[in-house]
């Protein structure tokens, strides 16, 4: 039977992967960001997983304001990094695993959860960023990755509610696949961040430690948080926060805090990451 073992959440800032790939990560204003995932690093060699469930959003490279999905589900046998405006990052194509992706979409669909299914997409920042911070540059991504995007830019998103039991739908579906696969669910985006108008630069860390606390503790307390009060707290593009909660759905009640890591900033974002183990 395939097992989800362990969640990561993850900050997905464009910036970080162009620092990564013109080799700046040891310049004063990286270095703090990349020696903050040398522990998630070394974790996730031990960890060996077979599968990673990505959970993003696509910032208008596969799709756009002609089709926007609430949740798609990348069931093809890979996917190439997207050009978003500078050519594509110079990582390796992102293979999937169609056959647990497809399993996930129908068990998921059939539990009422509308996935769009999506079988050529390329993969932007959002999937990328994470990637690079846990496994670095390697030639090729040491396991299969299927991307779960979820609309995050175009009112309405999600609830955080509906992401939260999006997660339990996906845990069921991965623990009625027939494979002795190891998987885990990787939340992205947020911190708190606004890239527009006049609160352009917000930061919040009160309210993002408490995200944090809650996702530990408490997240079906954090699921019931209205969208307005992501908006408020942690700026336009904090609604992110949505999607990590899809990777809390997916993990026990019960869970192991292994790690925890918060900076400010990364361009106009606090960076923040957090690997929670079942127990
Ligand atoms: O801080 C930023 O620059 C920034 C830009 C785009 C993103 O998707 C993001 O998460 C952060």
């Amino acid at each position: 039977m395939a097992k989800i073992t362990a969640g990561v959440a993850t900050s997905h800032v464009p910036a970080i992967g162009a620092a990564l790939d013109l080799g700046k990560t040891q310049e004063d204003y990286w270095k703090p960001i990349f020696d903050g995932y040398e522990f998630s690093k070394e974790w996730i060699k031990n960890e060996k997983p077979d599968v990673i469930i990505l959970v993003y959003n696509d910032h208008a490279s596969a799709f756009s304001l002609d089709l926007i999905p609430t949740f798609a589900i990348g069931c093809a046998e890979e996917f190439q990094p997207a050009d978003e405006g500078w050519g594509p990052r110079p990582v390796p194509t992102v293979k999937g695993h169609s056959e647990l992706a497809w399993h996930i979409a129908q068990s998921a669909i059939l539990d009422e959860f509308d996935m769009t299914i999506v079988n050529n997409m390329d993969v932007d920042h959002g999937l990328t960023v994470p990637l690079s911070l846990m496994f670095g540059q390697p030639e090729e991504w040491p396991c299969k990755i299927i991307p779960l995007a979820v609309n995050v830019v175009q009112y309405p998103p999600p609830t955080g509610n509906r992401c939260y039991n999006l997660g339990k739908a996906i845990r069921k579906a991965v623990e009625s696949f027939d494979a002795d696969l190891n998987v885990q669910i990787w939340g992205t985006g947020g911190m708190s961040h606004q890239l527009q108008g006049p609160r352009a630069g917000l930061i919040n860390k009160e309210f993002d430690t408490a995200f944090l606390d809650g996702l530990t503790k408490d997240p079906q307390g954090l699921a019931k948080m209205p969208h307005i009060d992501y908006v408020r707290e942690a700026g336009s593009e904090g609604i992110e926060m949505v999607m990590w909660l899809i990777m809390r759905g997916a993990l026990n009640d019960d869970i192991d805090e292994r790690y925890r890591f918060y900076h400010v900033p990364a361009s106009n974002c606090a960076v923040g990451h957090i690997i929670l183990e079942n127990k």
